[in-house]
């Protein structure tokens, strides 16, 4: 008999204790006739928006359910037939107008259980390149709740590694698009594994065994089960279980074009279909299998004949459909609703776990610890982002040629080192501007499901994100300009570097809080740079025989004018400030409520 090693003894009792300890608030959730309806562009061949007309379309139409503490209910249906749109909005992240009516222990939708809910995406939206472990520290910094030290928030982080079979490949980058990291297997884990760490109520999961094995998904299914059993409730989507993996469940919805066939435990869900006169094909069939060809309208009369299933037997499925649906109508909607009240009456207490806390901060962290992560965790990601191999080659080799170019340019042609001045500060408002211009939209997807789960405040991130950013945007410039400026032979005055630098800096500090108004940046950098370089009284040789004349009057410089010198500060300082506050506001208005 193998012998079990006592630490791992040890550690797997640790293991369960953590799941299995109640400090977890019960959840019981209710939904009745849940529709939800968008509006899309109908574009009719009209290219012109405008005389585009809007349809409407009914993504979900009158879904009800009642899932308990303890249950593991799965929604099973088509492609396309709405179950994700459902999930998403139990768990209260469906923008929009959703009628009918969601309940967590009889009150709607707070942010109380927004941190108590965990949802796990079908995309896995995690860091390229942070590894495993990295990725789940940062995860419980920001969830578990200040009153763990550091250190036990790090072995709660063990435990899940463990738990989820993610010891091998802990130390791995996760990996993107352009490098290859862990496997989809491992990066599905890691998602539920962030979602595990908060030790959820109610935990929400779309397609968590897609693209995995049968023995890979059986074991995440196990554990949805064991996460189930120690009181949570825990609702997935499913694309073709096995008959295995559909057993584990308690209960089902089944989906057909948004219309629910059947609501409710999969003990009952044979017997329910063969009252109303569909039975399997055969003995040993799958049960996902048969709901899936129902819910399809594939029935055994139209299977028999395969040609016709595939050719043309539209208008019986759809009868079929249309039969199923009535038919939910009919039969089990009464008796759902029935149990919806007869839970409201005697399981619910509304708000008796909830109300309790309703005191409790919307936060579990303190801003200046949520702050501190971010920042640690946008240092870490970003410094292959920025410092990558590629962009300090591009930096330094363009630095080089600049200062080759200009090589020892004599004061006397100002007009070569005015060029070398704009040259400055029109590449300094590009390079970072572009940089800036990618770095939100690539962060947008995580960023709105940290916010959504409540992770931490929108002001922590942006403050981080702008804290974070200096270092690494101001490094490569100074290096670029120490090495130009010295090349080129501007006016050999330390200040004056010092000036020349400080104002590049600050051109790339607002071109980035900017990224967009691109051409009035420059205009005023011009200024700015220039400015940081002549006095007001200089002169320079600008005719035969020595003739002096004042740099100020030199056309180029004429045309941008330096005796504003406080004004043109100023309108830098609110470029720097205003684009910030722009930038947050829009972050802010952009993200679901
Ligand atoms: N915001 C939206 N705009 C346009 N169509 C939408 C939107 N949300 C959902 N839909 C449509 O609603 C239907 C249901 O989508 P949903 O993602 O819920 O299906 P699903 O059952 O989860 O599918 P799958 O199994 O392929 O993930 C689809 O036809 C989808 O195209």
């Amino acid at each position: 008999m193998t012998q079990i090693n006592p630490r791992t003894f040890v550690l797997i009792n640790e293991v369960w204790s953590f799941f299995s300890v109640r400090n977890f608030v019960i959840i019981f959730v209710q939904f009745e006739e849940v529709s939800y309806t968008i509006e899309s562009q109908n574009n009719g061949g009209n290219c012109f928006p405008s005389l585009q007309s809007k349809v409407k379309r009914n993504i979900l139409n009158g879904v009800s359910g009642v899932v308990r503490p303890g249950e593991l209910l799965s929604m099973l249906g088509p492609s396309g037939s709405g179950k994700t749109t459902l999930l998403t909005a139990l768990a209260g992240r469906l923008p929009g107008n959703i009628s009918g009516s969601i309940t967590y222990n009889g009150l709607p939708f707070s942010s109380s259980i927004k941190r108590k809910t965990g949802f796990v995406t079908q995309d896995d939206i995690l860091y390229p390149h942070l590894t495993v472990l990295e990725t789940l520290k940062y995860a419980a910094l920001l969830r578990l709740p200040n009153k763990l030290t550091r250190k036990e928030k790090i072995e709660h982080v063990e435990l899940i590694i463990m738990e989820l079979r993610l010891t091998t490949c802990r130390n791995s980058m996760i990996g993107g698009t352009l490098f290859r990291g862990i496997s989809g297997g491992e990066r599905k884990r890691v998602s539920i594994g962030q979602e595990m760490l908060v030790n959820p109520s109610l935990l929400l999961l779309d397609e968590p065994t897609s693209g995995l094995d049968s023995t890979a998904a059986r074991r995440i299914v196990a554990t949805l089960r064991r996460l189930a059993c120690g009181g949570r409730t825990v609702i997935t989507t499913i694309h073709q279980p096995s008959c295995s993996l559909y057993m584990m469940f308690d209960k089902v919805i089944v989906l057909s074009e948004g219309y629910p066939i059947y609501s409710g435990s999969i003990h009952k869900v044979m017997d329910y279909f063969s009252s109303i006169g569909y039975k399997p094909w055969f003995d040993f069939m799958n049960p996902a299998d048969f709901l899936l060809d129902l819910a399809n309208g594939v029935t055994l009369e139209t299977r028999q004949d395969d040609q016709m299933e595939f050719h043309g037997s539209h208008d019986e499925h759809n009868s079929t459909k249309q039969f199923l649906i009535s038919s939910y109508k009919k039969n089990l909607l009464p008796i759902l609703k029935e149990e919806i009240q007869r839970a409201s009456q005697d399981e619910i207490r509304p708000g008796k776990s909830l109300s309790s806390r309703s005191s409790e901060s919307q936060w579990t962290n303190s801003w200046w610890l949520q702050f501190n992560v971010l920042l640690s965790r946008g240092l870490k990601e970003r410094k292959h982002e920025s410092f990558a191999r590629l962009r300090i080659f591009q930096v330094l080799s363009v630095s080089i040629i600049s200062g080759l170019l200009w090589w020892h340019s004599d004061a006397n042609y100002i007009q070569d080192q005015v060029g070398l001045l704009f040259f400055f500060s029109i590449f300094w408002g590009f390079f970072p501007l572009f940089n800036a211009v990618f770095t939100f939209p690539q962060e947008r997807p995580m960023l709105t499901r940290e916010l959504s789960s409540g992770m931490y405040r929108l002001s922590s991130y942006y403050f981080a994100r702008i804290a974070g950013d200096l270092p690494m945007e101001l490094v490569l410039p100074t290096i670029f300009i120490t090495i130009t400026y010295w090349m080129s032979g501007l006016k050999p005055s330390f200040i004056t570097f010092l000036l020349t630098l400080s104002m590049i800096l600050f051109n790339v500090l607002v071109s980035q809080g900017l990224g967009l108004a691109l051409g009035a940046v420059l205009m005023d950098l011009k200024q700015a740079t220039t400015l940081s370089s002549y006095s007001k009284n200089e002169v320079y040789e600008c005719g035969l025989g020595g003739k002096e004349c004042r740099v100020q009057d030199f056309p180029a410089i004429k045309n941008l004018g330096i005796d504003n010198m406080v004004l043109d500060m100023a309108a830098l300082i609110v470029m720097l400030v205003g684009y910030r506050v722009l930038a947050y506001v829009a972050l802010r208005l952009g993200q679901p409520h």
